[in-house]
């Protein structure tokens, strides 16, 4: 009855893409897209401008529909949820601009991030059973800004917003973070500092980054996927995509 050659791997787990195209105006962004990262995985997914980085983390969301192909979390089809169930889901997207509130304290926003959708009964009995401060003290120590509880976000380095942003969105509880150019305009440091922070938080969670700076990918030592017009080029090591001749004619030779 399916007619669609399935990859290796489990559509019952995980993100599961198989044959994904998306199709804007007679131009393919997707074409025949397949990826699986497994439960807890941490996957960078790297390529040249136009690849179809962005336009996948849209079709995950439930942002664009794909004209053709499976997308599945858990088992379940995205593609017949809204973004809103997506999220509910437990599927979390950092953009690449941070929207913290500057006139609120870390543990403020925090403390906001838990109050948002996701539950609301689950969201109350949290606070009645006085664990939401356990917990925003939890996220506070996993990205690092214990120290500036009580500053202000504005007053936060840019790298320290990013964080805030990330931990804001570990408040949800997320199976799956989708992370857009996390480490861009940071320093090498506060880079460094991130990437140690992704790798801590896949493992109990899936985490897809998508991201230019090769010595970032380099850092996360995670397996890489390469897009390059829509489809997969190379997946592998980072050393092995760095030495696919195939992604050096196309992005690194550049
Ligand atoms: N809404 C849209 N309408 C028409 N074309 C679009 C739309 N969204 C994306 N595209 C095109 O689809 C292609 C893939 O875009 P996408 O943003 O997914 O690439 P990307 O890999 O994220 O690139 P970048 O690294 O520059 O962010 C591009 O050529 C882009 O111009």
């Amino acid at each position: 009855m399916n007619a669609v050659a399935l990859p290796e791997g489990d559509s019952t787990t995980g993100l599961y893409l198989d044959g994904v195209s998306v199709v804007f105006d007679g131009f393919r962004a997707l074409n025949n897209l397949s990826l699986i990262v497994e439960p807890g995985e941490l996957r960078a997914v790297i390529g040249p401008n136009g690849a179809g980085k962005t336009t996948m983390m849209d079709v995950i969301t439930g942002k664009t529909r794909p004209g053709s192909g499976i997308v599945r979390f858990g088992g379940r089809d995205l593609t017949r949820m809204d973004e809103a169930a997506i999220a509910n889901l437990g599927i979390g997207r950092k953009f690449q601009k941070p929207t913290v509130f500057d006139a609120l304290t870390v543990f403020e926003n925090l403390e906001l991030a838990l109050k948002a959708p996701r539950g609301p009964i689950a969201c109350l009995r949290w606070v009645l059973r006085g664990e939401a401060r356990t917990r925003i003290e939890r996220t506070m120590a996993e990205i690092g800004l214990t120290e500036r509880a009580a500053d202000l976000a504005g007053l936060l380095s840019h790298g320290q917003r990013q964080w805030l942003e990330i931990g804001m969105l570990l408040m949800q509880d997320p199976r799956l973070l989708l992370v857009d150019e996390p480490v861009a305009g940071m320093t090498d440091h506060e880079t460094e500092q991130t990437a140690a922070l992704l790798v801590g938080i896949a493992g109990t969670r899936s985490v897809v980054v998508v991201e230019h700076d090769l010595e970032f990918v380099k850092a996360l030592g995670s397996r890489v996927t390469v897009l390059h017009e829509g489809s997969v080029l190379s997946e592998g090591s980072i050393t092995h995509v760095q030495n696919d001749p195939r992604v050096i004619e196309v992005y690194l030779g550049r």
